[in-house]
């Protein structure tokens, strides 16, 4: 499969990685002509509003909005902001997800945490908890329309959501040995 990953900011070279041991060819995308020919897109994490900045000065937002209507996208941490609709903030945003994210939601004094998930909606074969890093994450406060709640921490909070073939995380699957939600993706794209 041939997928591509925004390569604007952020930890692209991880998903890169992830990619490529599960077989996938990855291609680096920073101009709309590297979106010809891909089954998928990732766009990582770093920092939203860098991310759409250099999404704008790329001519890179209407491509990606176009891309997004035939294609699997998944948006992990910064990236699931960035295809959200609503962000709570006046920043760039693709606006394909019909989720609201709060940014930075777990405050200062966890930066950053790691969290068992419950991942049962992979299918039963999927019992294993999956052990997820979060880094100034974001809540996925509300979905709305067509848009759904996949994974949520014990309190409540939902920190996964699918729309179709569009999938947002808060964590950083890219970051631990696990491939799960990458051949999860996949399988979205194909
Ligand atoms: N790890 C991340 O991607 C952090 C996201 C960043 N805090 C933001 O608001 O965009």
């Amino acid at each position: 499969m041939r997928i591509g990953v925004l390569a604007l900011q952020g930890d692209f070279h991880e998903h890169q990685a992830m990619l490529e041991s599960l077989g996938a060819e990855v291609v680096q995308v920073r101009l709309p002509r590297h979106l010809e020919g891909l089954q998928g897109l990732i766009i990582p994490g770093g920092e939203s509003t860098t991310i759409g900045k250099l999404a704008v000065d790329f001519g890179l937002i209407e491509p990606l909005r176009a891309f997004g209507k035939e294609h699997a996208i998944w948006g992990t941490c910064a990236g699931a902001i960035f295809l959200s609709s609503d962000a709570r903030r006046e920043q760039p945003l693709l606006g394909l997800m019909d989720i609201v994210v709060a940014r930075n939601a777990f405050g200062r004094q966890v930066d950053s945490f790691e969290a068992d998930l419950d991942v049962h909606f992979m299918g039963q074969a999927n019992q294993r908890p999956f052990r997820a890093i979060f880094i100034r994450a974001p809540i996925i406060e509300q979905v709305r329309g067509e848009a759904q709640a996949l994974v949520t921490l014990p309190d409540g909070r939902i920190v996964a959501a699918r729309q179709g073939r569009w999938l947002a995380t808060s964590f950083h699957p890219e970051l631990t040995g696990d491939n799960r939600f990458h051949r999860y993706f996949l399988e979205l794209a194909r």
